[in-house]
């Protein structure tokens, strides 16, 4: 089921600098040469340990950063190019929901106001119009109508997503880029408003780029997947094919440790092995493989050179010399 490409990153590498003044600043690159892709109508997963830089390539897809190096294209072109007009027009299609949903409500709008708002300002229809939009929204989102006149303290965590999602809904999207969305909900919530993530995406043709720490919940909402380890992508894949037949050692770490990482709902200590001597330190290694140190399988070529991506299977990429 291969949708048309949306969004590609393009031999992405993301430096940000830390400090200022000639002495104190210091690069600590985010993300190195990442080449991905979302297609319409299809949920590209992001997993990776604390710091691996997946805020960084939702960051990168919303245009919030620009590339050091390589681009980011929406419908093959490269978002750099475009004028004002078709930068506004990127951002309508591309929307974000992310974890921390009591910052992005303003505590002073109702949850139909917030709404009304985004309708206004992305169709500047009459009100009635807007008022019916809005109703219809809340009902995609999951949501009954009467939560059109609650403002955000009124509601519980699970109904502020909704209504984030329903703002987002307003712009009619196609991308939407969820950076944790269920986080910092339980998880009886978490899997209803995933099963109203897969609903919407059907039935309004919806892209995800989803980010998540949690690996059930990447293999429950994911077409494909991305594992990303210290800023680099290690293994791109089908769900399934990359669960059945992991190619990284650091993808079959994670899948392996699963019951211990995510067991009974409550997210623990990251792996000795997902943590590394390198980020404990603070240190980076500047050539060979980021995952050398932890590797049960590594081999001296490890040590010197960087593996390039390797093709496993259809559309199944590792970035290992084993
Ligand atoms: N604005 C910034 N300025 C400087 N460094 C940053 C900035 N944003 C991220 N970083 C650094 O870039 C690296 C990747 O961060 P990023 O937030 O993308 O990772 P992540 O995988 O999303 O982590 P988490 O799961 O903990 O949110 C980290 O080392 C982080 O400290």
């Amino acid at each position: 089921m291969k949708g048309k490409t949306l969004l590609e990153l393009r031999g992405v590498t993301k430096e940000y600098c830390i400090g200022s003044g000639f002495l104190s600043t210091r690069r600590v690159t985010a993300v190195k040469n990442i080449s991905l892709d979302t297609r319409t109508g299809e949920t590209l997963g992001l997993i990776g340990g604390s710091g691996s830089g997946k805020t960084t390539i939702g960051k990168l897809a919303l245009g919030l950063v620009k590339p050091s190096q390589g681009m980011v294209l929406y419908k093959g072109r490269n978002i750099e190019e475009f004028k004002a007009a078709e930068f506004t027009e990127y951002r309508r299609q591309v929307q974000c929901i992310f974890q921390d949903v009591t910052g992005t409500l303003n505590p002073l709008m109702t949850a139909g106001s917030a709404i009304k708002e985004v309708l206004s300002f992305h169709h500047g229809k009459g009100a009635e119009d807007i008022k019916q939009k809005t109703a219809r929204l809340l009902n995609l989102a999951g949501l009954r109508t009467d939560i059109f006149y609650a403002y955000p303290h009124e509601l519980s965590g699970g109904e502020k997503q909704r209504v984030c999602l329903a703002r987002s809904l307003a712009t009619e999207p196609a991308l939407l880029v969820c950076d944790e969305p269920l986080a910092s909900l339980d998880i009886s919530v978490q899997t209803q408003i995933l099963q109203t993530f897969r609903r919407l995406q059907v039935s309004q043709n919806l892209s995800y780029l989803f980010i998540s720490h949690d690996l059930r919940v990447i293999r429950y909402i994911s077409h494909r997947i991305g594992v990303m380890y210290k800023g680099e992508l290690v293994e791109l894949g089908p769900v399934e094919e990359v669960f059945s037949h992991p190619g990284h050692p650091y993808t079959r770490l994670l899948i392996s440790a699963m019951p211990r990482i995510f067991g009974g709902g409550k997210q623990e200590a990251a792996p000795e092995s997902e943590r590394g001597p390198a980020e404990a330190s603070g240190k980076q290694k500047s050539h060979g493989c980021p995952y050398y140190d932890w590797c049960p399988e590594r081999a001296e070529i490890c040590r010197r050179n960087a593996p390039p991506l390797r093709l496993l299977g259809p559309e199944h990429w590792v970035k290992c010399y084993m």
